[in-house]
């Protein structure tokens, strides 16, 4: 049988970012009817050979074809008229207009005698977009902007899905999906591959890749190290071939017990959205927090961060009334927060990576006399920096220009840099790779092992189980119930997040 012609390829695709290579002759080949992983590292290429594929890059050099024919994509509008559809957090979207719109941008809209916009119409042609993945939840004449990051995934992936396209290219889909939507969107992209187009899926959640996908590219440092099928390679395989090492287990083990000392209580704590809490946590301790989405879990964090008005309740630190008024107040109580939406509340994307880190503990350490000058600081984040294996240029160099789980890493370093009592995670390790995966925690085994007290919100429920010493059980806006995470199984965490009997907890 005939080769069969690839429906994309992409070879000796090279590209540099001030002489800094990205891409240094990586190659691509999508078949049609394949659902595609393109994996890798933080910062091994992915997202920049995507935006290349998508005309929002140019490369410096590469050969392209689409259905064996060579094309050169020079734009977005060339992409788009070849049939590839991207779904990308940064991409087309337009928070001020309505979901609707969104979903119809670029496309003619429906007009009442070819003239006025039918903006009835036009609703209900984007509820049947949305009907595609099951979504009845979200009001098409509602602004875009209101939503939230997964719902406007959910959005985004309604609107590519909207004409048949050849290829779908998806960066990090799931990433701010519950598992009943990731479900959804999974059925979905096996239609479409049974349709014959194909999907390219770029993810670093290993166990969605084996499940979904039929072939993988692997990146590593700009260059293609490994392309084949899935069926014949093994979960630990694909780490070692993605980070160039092994990694012999997924949680690094605690080196120390909780103490007996209380860090952090709350005591029937309440804002709007979270209904009366009380728990406490001792030195050393990680309290996870469970829960389907929108079950109080950011009203908790934000009460604790000093960025929700407390309705009723109080908390203590160490033992002494704690009542930040703001998240200034917090930090300076070394209290400090890794959140969700790292690009809005986590950074400041066009200061260099050093003053992202050392910004929000500037007052405290020039109070204490130390690392004031900026070669200081620079020094200090260089130090943090290489801990987290940072793929930087440097200290200096700005935010935006990292990847994004390199710049996860940046949030997390400026969470730990100052030394903090307790320490709220949410979702810490979205989008940052095995490798690095494995370094956070390690870092947050370091300082529980110095005292401090974690509370980390995750949806990755591995993740909650293998870190957390107990984890707290949210629906609907209260802890229904607090367990012990040893022996804790996945599945029994989950019965407990929907409320289910579970037979193990009375
Ligand atoms: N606009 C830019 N300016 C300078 N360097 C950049 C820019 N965008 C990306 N880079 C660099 O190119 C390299 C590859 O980044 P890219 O975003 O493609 O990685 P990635 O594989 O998508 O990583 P992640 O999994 O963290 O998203 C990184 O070293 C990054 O710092």
């Amino acid at each position: 049988m005939a080769p069969s012609v690839p429906l994309l390829s992409a070879t000796s695709v090279t590209k540099a970012y001030a002489g800094v290579p990205a891409l240094s002759g990586a190659s691509l080949v999508v078949a049609p009817g394949e659902i595609h992983a393109l994996m890798g590292e933080n910062g091994a290429g992915k997202s920049t050979l995507i935006k290349i594929l998508a005309g929002v890059v140019a490369a410096d050099t590469a050969e392209i074809t689409v259905n064996g024919e060579r094309v050169s994509i020079d734009s977005t509008k060339a992409a788009y008229r070849l049939g590839l559809r991207f779904i990308h957090q940064e991409f087309n979207v337009v928070p001020t207009l309505s979901v609707a719109e969104n979903i119809f941008m670029g496309r003619r809209y429906p007009r009442r005698a070819g003239l006025l916009v039918d903006w009835a119409e036009l609703n209900r042609e984007a509820q049947r977009a949305l009907d595609r993945l099951g979504i009845d939840h979200i009001d098409p004449s509602q602004n875009l902007g209101a939503l939230s990051l997964g719902d406007q995934m959910l959005v985004r992936i309604s609107a590519a899905l909207l004409d048949d396209a050849k290829l779908y290219v998806m960066d990090e889909p799931t990433a701010a999906l519950t598992r009943d939507e990731s479900e959804r969107l999974f059925r979905v992209l096996r239609e479409i591959r049974a349709s014959g187009s194909s999907v390219l899926y770029v993810s670093h959640r290993l166990d969605e890749i084996m499940a979904l996908c039929d072939k993988a590219t692997v990146l590593r440092d700009g260059r293609s190290i490994d392309s084949g099928a899935l069926t014949n390679i093994t979960h630990d395989d694909l780490v070692a071939l993605m980070i160039g090492r092994k990694v012999e287990e997924a949680y690094p083990k605690a080196t120390a017990k909780p103490r007996e000392t209380t860090v952090f209580a709350a005591s029937r704590l309440a804002t709007v959205g979270l209904n009366p809490v009380s728990f406490s946590l001792r030195e050393g301790e990680v309290l996870g927090i469970a829960g389907l989405s929108g079950s109080g879990q950011a009203e908790l964090i934000r009460s604790i961060f000093g960025d929700a008005k407390v309705t009723a309740g109080t908390m203590t630190l160490s033992g002494a009334p704690y009542t930040p008024s703001t998240p200034a107040a917090a930090w300076q109580s070394r209290v400090a927060y890794v959140p969700r939406e790292r690009r809005a509340e986590g950074l400041v994307m066009r200061r260099p990576i050093f003053e992202n880190i050392t910004l929000a503990h500037l007052k405290r350490q020039s109070r204490a006399g130390t690392w004031l000058t900026p070669n200081r600081e620079k020094r200090f984040a260089a130090e943090l920096g290489a801990n987290m294996r940072l793929k930087a240029v440097g200290p200096a160099q700005d935010v935006l220009e990292l990847s994004g789980g390199n710049q996860q890493k940046v949030v997390f370093a400026k969470a730990v840099a100052g030394n903090p009592r307790l320490l709220l995670l949410e979702e810490p390790t979205r989008g940052v790779d095995v490798g690095a995966k494995y370094d956070i925690y390690s870092i947050v085994r370091e300082l529980t092992a110095k005292g401090a007290a974690v509370i980390l919100v995750s949806s990755d429920l591995p993740e909650l189980i293998g870190i957390s010493d107990r984890i707290a059980v949210m629906r609907q806006g209260e802890i229904t119930t607090i367990v012990d995470a040893a022996g804790l199984r996945e599945d029994d965490l989950i019965n407990l997040c929907y409320g289910r009997a579970t037979g193990m907890v009375a």
